[in-house]
C-alpha cells in the first residue's frame, strides 16, 4: 500500500451571494498563500459577474495550486437574487445544486495527475448538504459561518427561546428583555432577535427555512469571521458546544497583513484587491479627496437590502436636513416602486448634488479608510460592520434582515461604537442621529472606535489571536490530510 502523505486540497463552497463569496475568497487566498491546493466553487451566475468586473482570474493565477470551478445555483439567469427573494436560492440549491455537488465530490473529478484528491471541504455554514457530502466521503468538513458570533449564538438558542415561550414573537412587547440567551442577559430585547423570528406562527416558511440552516451541519470544525477580543463572552458559550472553533477575522484585514508580510519576504507585489461582483465607481474617492477630515457620513446598505421609494426619501431628507456631507451608495436594483419596478427618484439624484455624492457601488473598504469619512450609516451586515471597526469609523445602524438586528444591538449597546435606529425610518430620526454621531457625541464615539480598531488590527498581526488561529487551522488541515487523527467528533447545531 502506498504510504506517501497526501498534500492538502481544500474545496471551498460559499453561498452564492456577493458578501459570502467575497469573504470566502479571502480565506481561500490565505490558504493559497500557505501553499495549500484550493478549488473554489462558484455558482455560474456569480462567476460570470466576477469575470466581468474583476481581474480575478489573473490574480489567482499567481497561486499555482488555485483553481475555480462552477456549478448551477438552480435559479433562472434573470432572477433578482436580492431582498427577500434571495431566500428562494436556499430551496433551489437544495433541489438542484445538492445532487450536482455530491456527484462532483464523489466522482473525484476535482483531482488529476497533478492535483491531489480533495482532503477538506470548507463550506458556507448555511449549505449543510455540502458538509454532509464531505462527511459521506470521509474528508475533513469545516463550516464557515459568515455572520457574527452573537448572531450564530442567538440562532443556537432558538430552541430555548421557544421552550421558554419567548417565541412566537411578541409584536406588542418589542422592548421586553430576553433572559434565556446566555451571555446576552440585560440587553437583548425582542426587537433585537433575527428578523425571521418576527412571525406569529413558527410553522411560517420564513422561520422554518432560516432556522433549518442553523440545525446542521454536522461538521468537524467551525470557522468564524470575528476576533476573540470583540466577542469573547459569546465565543466561550459557542466553544462549550463546539470546541474546534477557529476565529480568524476580520478576514479582510487579515489578508492584507499576510500579503504585506509575503511581499516583504519575496519582494513580489501581492496586494489585496477587491473581489467585488459589480463595477466600483471610483469617482467617489476623488470626491472624498476634496472634503475636510471626518466630515462625510458614508451611507450604504450592502448587496442585498431593498427599499421602498418612501423609505429612500426619508433617508434622503434626513441626510440633507442634517446639513452634513454624505456619500451614498444606491444600487440600481435596491429601490422598488409601487409597481414593483426598480426606480431611483430623479429629485433624489438632483438634490444630492448640493451636499452629497451618490454612486451605484463604491470601493467600500477604501472609502471607510478615507480620512474624510467620519461616520457610516449601515444596514449592519457583518462585513460592513467589521470593515467599519477596522477603519475606526462609528456607525448608525439601520438593520434590514437576518443577523443585522442582533449586530446593531451589539454595535450600540455592547461595543459602544454607534447608534441603533432599528424599526424607525423617518427623516427626523435620521437627522438627529447623523448630528449626534458626527457632532454632538463625535469625540466619545471616535474614542471607542479608535480603540476597537487597534484591537482588531492587533488580532490579525503576528502573535495576535486571529493570526494564531489561522496558523492552527492550516496546520490542522495539513495534518488531517496526512491521516493524523485531528477529529474529536462532530458538532451539530
Ligand atoms: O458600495 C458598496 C457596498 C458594499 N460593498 C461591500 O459589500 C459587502 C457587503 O457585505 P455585508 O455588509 O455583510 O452585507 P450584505 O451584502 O447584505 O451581506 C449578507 O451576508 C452577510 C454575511 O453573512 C450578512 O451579515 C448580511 O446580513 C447579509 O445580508 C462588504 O464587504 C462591502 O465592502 C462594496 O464593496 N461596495
Amino acid at each position: 500500500m502506498d504510504q506517501r502523505p497526501l498534500p492538502a486540497h481544500v474545496l471551498f463552497f460559499p453561498l452564492p451571494v456577493q458578501s459570502h463569496v467575497n469573504s470566502m475568497l479571502k480565506l481561500a487566498e490565505l490558504l493559497s498563500l500557505a501553499g495549500l491546493h484550493v478549488t473554489f466553487l462558484n455558482s455560474d451566475n456569480i462567476h460570470h459577474c466576477l469575470l466581468q468586473y474583476t481581474d480575478i482570474q489573473a490574480r489567482f493565477a499567481h497561486y499555482p495550486g488555485f483553481r475555480f470551478e462552477t456549478i448551477s445555483d438552480g435559479l433562472p439567469a434573470d432572477h433578482p437574487r436580492a431582498g427577500q427573494r434571495v431566500f428562494e436560492m436556499f430551496d433551489s440549491m437544495k433541489a438542484i445544486t445538492k445532487p450536482l455537488f455530491e456527484e462532483m465530490l464523489i466522482s473525484g473529478r476535482l483531482s488529476s495527475d497533478t492535483r491531489p484528491p480533495v482532503t477538506c471541504v470548507i463550506a458556507d455554514g448555511i449549505l449543510s448538504f455540502a458538509i454532509d457530502a464531505a462527511n459521506e466521503i470521509g474528508v475533513m468538513s469545516i463550516a464557515f459561518r459568515l455572520a457574527s458570533a452573537c448572531y450564530n449564538w442567538t440562532c443556537f438558542c432558538i430552541p430555548k427561546l421557544i421552550e421558554t415561550g419567548e417565541l412566537p414573537f411578541k409584536e406588542n412587547d418589542m422592548d421586553r428583555l430576553i433572559t434565556c440567551v446566555p451571555g446576552m442577559e440585560g440587553f437583548l430585547r425582542h426587537r433585537d432577535l433575527p428578523d425571521f423570528c418576527r412571525v406569529d406562527d413558527l410553522a411560517d416558511s420564513k422561520f422554518q427555512r432560516l432556522t433549518e440552516t442553523h440545525k446542521t451541519p454536522r461538521a468537524d470544525a467551525l470557522i468564524l469571521n470575528t476576533f476573540e477580543q470583540l466577542e469573547a463572552p459569546i465565543l466561550s458559550h459557542i466553544r462549550s458546544h463546539c470546541p474546534k472553533l477557529y476565529t480568524i477575522g476580520p478576514v479582510h484585514a487579515h489578508l492584507k497583513t499576510r500579503l504585506a508580510a509575503e511581499t516583504m519576504t519575496l519582494s513580489s507585489s501581492l496586494s489585496s484587491k477587491s473581489n467585488s461582483l459589480w463595477e466600483e465607481d471610483r469617482s467617489c474617492v476623488t470626491w472624498l479627496d476634496a472634503q475636510p477630515l471626518k466630515s462625510v457620513i458614508y451611507v450604504s446598505f450592502g448587496s442585498l437590502a431593498v427599499f421602498t421609494r418612501d423609505q429612500l426619501m426619508e433617508f434622503w431628507y434626513g441626510l440633507v436636513n442634517s446639513k452634513k456631507l454624505f456619500l451614498w451608495v444606491v444600487r440600481p436594483d435596491s429601490v422598488t416602486g409601487k409597481d414593483g419596478e426598480p426606480q431611483i427618484p430623479v429629485e433624489l439624484s438632483e438634490g444630492t448634488k448640493e451636499r452629497g455624492y451618490m454612486v451605484g457601488w463604491a470601493p467600500q473598504e477604501e472609502v471607510l479608510a478615507h480620512p474624510a469619512v467620519g461616520g457610516f450609516l449601515t444596514h449592519s451586515g457583518w462585513n460592513s460592520t467589521l470593515e467599519s471597526i477596522v477603519a475606526g469609523v462609528p456607525m448608525i445602524c439601520w438593520p434590514y434582515f437576518v443577523d443585522q438586528q442582533v449586530n446593531s444591538r451589539f454595535v450600540s449597546d455592547v461595543w459602544k461604537l454607534g447608534l441603533d435606529m432599528k424599526d424607525t425610518c423617518d427623516r427626523a430620526t435620521v437627522e438627529k442621529m447623523v448630528n449626534d454621531l458626527m457632532e454632538v457625541r463625535q469625540d466619545e464615539f471616535n474614542r471607542s472606535a479608535d480603540m476597537m480598531a487597534k484591537i482588531a488590527r492587533r488580532s490579525v498581526s503576528q502573535g495576535g489571536s486571529s493570526y494564531c488561529y489561522l496558523d492552527r487551522l492550516i496546520e490542522d488541515i495539513r495534518s488531517t490530510s496526512l491521516g493524523a487523527p485531528s477529529r474529536k467528533g462532530k458538532f451539530g447545531w
